[in-house]
């Protein structure tokens, strides 16, 4: 029998410069994105009265935590990506392990993903 369970999503965006370590093409220079980001969580169940997974407001707060970092900066400097390459696939993991201690117990992250424009984007995900 499927055991049902609710997911929240919650967007942001954030703008910043990056170089693609390794890269061969125009991709290696410095340059920009207004990035999109995307967030879904997943649980089983609701807090009590209220009847939320969690409230929207504490999950955009924890993504606006994630995103502090990164925002109007040079990717490339901000730890890990000093070592780690600042791909959007990096980018949504990055994000995803920033965001996963602090959710509440009932609660687990699903997806991350990152899209630098509209038409291509990177998601991040965990097998249960
Ligand atoms: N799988 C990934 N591929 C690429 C990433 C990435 O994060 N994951 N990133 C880049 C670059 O950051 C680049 O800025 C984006 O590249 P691309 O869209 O190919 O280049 P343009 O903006 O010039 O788009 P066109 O549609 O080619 O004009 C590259 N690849
Ligand atoms: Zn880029």
């Amino acid at each position: 029998m499927s055991r049902p369970f609710w997911k929240l999503t919650v967007r942001s965006e954030f703008c910043a410069a990056h170089a693609l370590r390794h890269y061969q093409g125009k991709c290696e220079h410095l340059h920009g994105h207004n990035y999109a980001v995307e967030v879904v969580v997943k649980g089983y169940t609701l807090s009590q009265n209220t009847e939320l997974l969690m409230d929207f407001g504490d999950l955009k707060a924890l993504l606006k935590q994630a995103l502090e970092p990164l925002d109007h900066a040079y990717i490339n400097d901000v730890p890990p990506f000093d070592a780690v390459n600042p791909s959007s696939e990096n980018l949504a993991r990055y994000i995803w392990n920033q965001m996963a201690p602090s959710l509440p117990e009932t609660v687990k992250m699903y997806s991350v993903t990152v899209a630098e424009k509209g038409i291509q984007s990177a998601t991040y995900m965990e097998e249960e």
